[in-house]
């Protein structure tokens, strides 16, 4: 029998200081529709559901032979809509399960229970070529460009190792196709044959980017992308990310602790707290009118900068220098 352990510590109260959030200018103003979901996608512009998104882990050190399996409960009951070119940002508190529901839509994890469809079509348990396909349809930008991308391959390499994954050859050749790219996300083009840790931080989650971009997907989920970067050039990739949309036509989900950078993105904002959603409505209407105490708070919060991404920061801060790269 399988126990659940629920969440002993749900983060309902985050850090409160006098500083707002609430001041950062808006610039993509979001135009409720009579959807499902509050503000969310009218039905015939759902590109993405996500149906009662359960997702349980078993608890370390409970699976022994005479105890019971205990698990604990990271996304609880989750449901949510991306409407076709609209950013979906999920925001809350580190451990509030965003992460894990972010795995969830893109199929890296399966769930516990729930399903996911793209475009109506149920993909929860696809497997083999409608899997492929499906991972062509949604690919993911990760928080550390560094890790996610193979320090020993090129980039040509990483950017085209998508298109090779799904079979495809890359149009006009693997070099011409790689410099296109990278062009169109603000690279040297000259420097397809570098590797990973030869570009500074902001340069490489550009490579991230290109890389998703290279199959032309549907749904980029982007989990804290720019939340490593320095502020003047998470500001540059952020403004990236919103001219490629504005170019391809996809729909982002994006995964951010970072208030000040879901405004400048989000349409709409769905807030996590303990593995469910909490609230969630058109930008402007959760910023300036929000309902839940939780996300009252949240806004309240002093985005705060958290050791290990500071470590992180130092640590390429320091691998730059050691290697003379140009930011
Ligand atoms: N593979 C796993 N095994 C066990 N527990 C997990 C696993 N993945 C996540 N968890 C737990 O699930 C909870 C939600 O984690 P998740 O990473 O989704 O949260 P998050 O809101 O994205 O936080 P963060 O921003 O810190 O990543 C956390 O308590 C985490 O420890």
């Amino acid at each position: 029998m399988t126990g659940s352990s629920g969440r002993t510590a749900p983060p309902t109260t985050p850090t409160t200081s006098t500083t707002s959030t609430t001041s950062t200018t808006s610039t993509n103003p979001a135009t409720p529709s009579p959807g499902a979901r509050p503000g969310g996608p009218a039905p015939g512009d759902v590109l993405l559901r996500a149906e009662h998104l359960v997702k349980e882990f078993a608890v370390a050190g409970s699976g022994g032979l005479f105890s019971r399996g205990e698990t604990f409960r990271a996304v609880d009951d989750v449901s949510l809509e991306i409407g076709h070119r609209e950013t979906l940002a999920l925001v809350g508190e580190s451990g509030s399960g965003k992460s894990t529901t972010a795995r969830l839509v893109a199929r890296l994890v399966d769930p516990t229970s729930g399903r996911v469809e793209l475009d109506g079509r149920d993909v929860t348990t696809t497997t083999g070529r409608d899997l492929h396909a499906f991972r062509g349809d949604v690919q993911m930008v990760f928080q550390d460009p560094y890790s996610s991308l193979n320090p020993r391959h090129t980039v040509e390499r990483i950017i085209t190792a998508p298109l090779v994954y799904q079979g495809r050859k890359p149009p006009g050749g693997a070099r011409a196709f790689t410099q296109q790219l990278m062009e169109r996300v603000g690279l040297d083009p000259q420097q397809w044959q570098r590797h990973p840790a030869q570009f500074s931080g902001g340069q490489a989650q550009r490579i991230g980017i290109a890389r998703a971009l290279a199959v032309s997907p549907r749904l980029v989920v982007c989990d804290e992308a720019v939340s490593a970067l320095d502020v003047s050039v998470q500001a540059q990739v952020i403004n990236l990310l919103r001219r490629l949309q504005r170019e391809e036509g996809f729909s982002y989900l994006f995964i951010a602790h970072d208030l000040a950078v879901v405004r400048q993105i989000a349409d709409r904002v769905a807030v996590m707290s303990g593995g469910r959603i909490v609230e969630e409505g058109a930008r402007d209407a959760v910023f300036e009118h929000p309902r839940h105490e939780y996300t009252k708070a949240l806004l309240a919060a002093v985005p705060r900068i958290r050791p290990e991404w500071e470590a992180a920061r130092r640590a390429n801060r320091q691998r730059h220098h050691d290697r003379s790269v140009t930011p």
